[in-house]
């Protein structure tokens, strides 16, 4: 699947991404500023559509007006009303009308969705002690937040995409509006894309990852997956590197140090030290790396002339 913006001379936001996310799975979605994700998440709520490939939602292709194709639910149908039911989405800026009050919002959000569940929404809202009465205008950044979140949640979607959700929000009430979107899912099998740019807030929350990068999927799978796959190795610099595909490797006075995908065995000799990478190593040295191809190339490869150590996209398949 690809985007690009402007029409078919405009730029790609994003290209050549083929990924899957499965049913259930809290899927965090990293990477760099501009890198694509906003784009995506947009892609996935049926607010614009792919310009080039082919989007699937609940196993459903989209058709080029948006709607999916066939009829019925859950089997690969339903028309594009059908699907937007089933998916809730807090975009980035958090669009929502200032002159309705709270009250307003929550009870367009009823009146709008049969599904709703006004106990889960004012449990999102009592973390923010709004006040009914109050006009989304005269709210705070974090509390417009919590409310656009209310909406979300409430809806109780099968897909719940959420746009650096907990960006303006205090420590303690992302922790705690964390527990509630995550234990609600959870309860109800839903799926969750979330991006954030706090990869401790992820740490805890994800079972899924996408990462993003110049407008290309550049890891996806399972966390534990690609944990396994990967091992963060350390060892005199004037050695040979060990078998694998450096991700990111560095050398700091006389120690290399560095991100291996599908190393080897235990490195010989013993001075090297290998161990399995926490989720922030694995997210840090694929930021930090060498850049993908950019989204705005013809053909992956295209981009750069030194490739020998870029690394490939990093999927589910080639984790397991
Ligand atoms: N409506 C649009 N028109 C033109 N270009 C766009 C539009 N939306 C996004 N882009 C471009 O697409 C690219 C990806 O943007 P996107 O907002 O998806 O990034 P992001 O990863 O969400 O960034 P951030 O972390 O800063 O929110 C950027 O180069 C951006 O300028």
């Amino acid at each position: 699947m690809g985007k690009r913006f402007g029409g078919a001379a405009g730029p790609w936001a994003l290209r050549h991404c083929d990924f899957a996310v499965p049913t259930g799975r809290i899927c965090g979605v990293v990477g760099p500023n501009g890198a694509g994700k906003s784009t995506l998440l947009t892609l996935a709520a049926m607010l614009c559509a792919p310009s080039e490939g082919e989007l699937r939602l609940f196993g459903s292709p989209l058709t080029p007006n948006g709607g999916g194709r066939g009829g019925g639910r859950g089997d690969g149908s339903g028309n594009g009303n059908d699907l937007r039911a089933r998916i809730g989405y807090a975009a980035q800026d958090k669009p929502l009308y200032r002159s309705f009050t709270v009250a307003d919002t929550l009870r367009m959000g009823r009146e709008l969705n049969p599904s709703w569940n006004q106990a889960i929404a004012e449990r999102v809202l009592r973390l923010a002690e709004l006040k009914q009465g109050a006009k989304v205008g005269s709210l705070s950044g974090g509390q417009r937040s919590r409310l656009a979140l209310a909406l979300a949640v409430g809806k109780q979607p099968e897909l719940l995409l959420l746009d650096e959700p907990m960006a303006d929000l205090d420590p303690l009430v992302r922790h705690d509006l964390m527990g509630i979107l995550l234990s609600d899912a959870a309860d109800r099998g839903a799926t969750v894309l979330i991006s954030s740019h706090t990869l401790a807030e992820l740490d805890a929350a994800v079972d899924h990852l996408l990462l993003v990068r110049s407008g290309r999927v550049r890891l996806a799978g399972g966390v534990d997956d690609l944990l396994d796959a990967h091992r963060l190795v350390s060892g005199p610099a004037d050695l040979e590197r060990p078998p694998g595909e450096a991700v990111e490797w560095r050398v700091t006075g006389r120690r290399a140090t560095g991100l291996l995908h599908r190393p080897g065995p235990a490195p010989a000799p013993a001075s090297w030290t290998q161990e399995r990478p926490h989720l922030d190593d694995l997210l840090l040295a694929y930021l930090r790396g060498p850049a993908a191809d950019a989204a705005d190339t013809d053909t992956p490869g295209a981009a750069g002339a030194d490739t020998a150590d870029r690394p490939s996209p990093v999927t589910s398949e080639a984790a397991s």
